[in-house]
């Protein structure tokens, strides 16, 4: 780790900003953001993402340059590379960095988890009032040793390929998530999987496996039993052999989180697995709603590693 001269270090904060979030009029919420920063005077500099992926390098300059606190401005796959930027740098423990949120996304699931609003101006109360949660995040380890972080929730199976789905939908806003999940069940061929998981291998056809560290995905919906953000664990979940009408007739339990009481529906908690995909199939894997690969994955957890700005909790 190279470790920077203290001196460098800022108290002002940096936006990462992403323009292409939220599918429109961003123009407007970039205005009614930079007046409310002013408004509440936070000092800030700011960069806007030019492409996917492009958040990683960003939030690495800024790390380089001094920046501890950093607002993503985006949406969860905004959130997502910010958190992959900060895990990948080498110039301070992951710990000493604070991570905000504005949301401007289509589907905002991370901040549902610490009822943070959707709305720029309550997001930016929430900054200002400085309450933070040390979180657990977590990490997966694809066959060809490329390493990739998530903050909310992964999986591989049969949300990959909604994902891999989505994005002709995603202009219908929250929506589009059930909408590509029941067109892609009538098609979706179920993988084989073999997974090794607290010392129990475990050889089944299986629908997805979902790791969670916290509580919402797919715009709302709770699939994973009791996810805790700072528990150390992911919060698995074996979706197996469901079909069509095991969704249908089940829609209103993905977002109650009665779906995980399910028969068919398995939940473990663990601090590492493996997922072998048996047949070479190659299912899609995904985290924080974004593609990431396909094929086999081991994942694990690496407890109380961001600090992250919440909702004050009262009382
Ligand atoms: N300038 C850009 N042009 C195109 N894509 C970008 C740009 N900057 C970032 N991205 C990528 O856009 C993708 C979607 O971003 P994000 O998820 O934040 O928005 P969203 O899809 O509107 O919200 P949500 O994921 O909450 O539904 C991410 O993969 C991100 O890396």
């Amino acid at each position: 780790m190279s470790h920077l001269d203290e001196s460098s270090v800022t108290s002002s904060y940096f936006l990462i900003v992403n323009p292409s979030s939220g599918g429109g009029h961003f123009d407007k919420k970039w205005m009614k953001i930079q007046q409310l920063l002013n408004v509440y005077q936070i000092d800030y500099s700011f960069s806007f993402s030019e492409y996917s992926k492009h958040e990683i390098q960003l939030v690495d300059n800024a790390i380089k340059q001094g920046f501890r606190k950093i607002i993503s401005v985006g949406g969860d796959g905004t959130l997502h590379y910010v958190v992959n930027g900060i895990m990948q740098q080498r110039y301070t423990k992951t710990s000493n960095i604070k991570v905000g949120v504005i949301p401007i996304g289509t589907g905002n699931d991370w901040i549902k988890t610490y009822t943070i609003p959707n709305d720029i101006e309550s997001a930016i109360k929430i900054i200002v009032q400085d309450q933070t949660i040390l979180q657990d995040i977590g990490m997966m380890t694809l066959s060809d040793n490329s390493t990739y972080y998530f903050n909310n929730l992964a999986g591989i199976g049969y949300d990959g390929y909604v994902v891999h789905k989505l994005d002709t939908l995603k202009k219908l806003g929250s929506i589009s998530y059930i909408l590509s999940g029941l067109y892609g069940l009538l098609f979706y061929r179920k993988p084989q999987f073999r997974i090794h998981i607290n010392e129990k291998v475990i050889e089944t056809t299986c629908l997805m496996t979902l790791f969670g560290i916290c509580k919402y995905s797919g715009g709302g919906m709770q699939m994973t039993k009791n996810a805790d953000p700072q528990d150390g664990l992911l919060d698995i979940t074996l979706a197996k052999d469901f079909k069509f009408f095991d969704l249908v007739f089940n829609l209103k339990k993905l977002y109650t989180g009665a779906i995980v009481h399910h028969k068919k529906v398995e939940n473990y908690k663990a601090t590492q697995l493996e997922i072998i995909d048996i047949h070479t199939k190659k299912p899609f894997i995904e985290a924080d709603g974004e593609l990431i690969g396909t094929g086999s994955v081991k994942v694990s957890i690496q407890p109380k590693a961001i600090h992250f700005i919440i909702k004050p909790v009262k009382g």
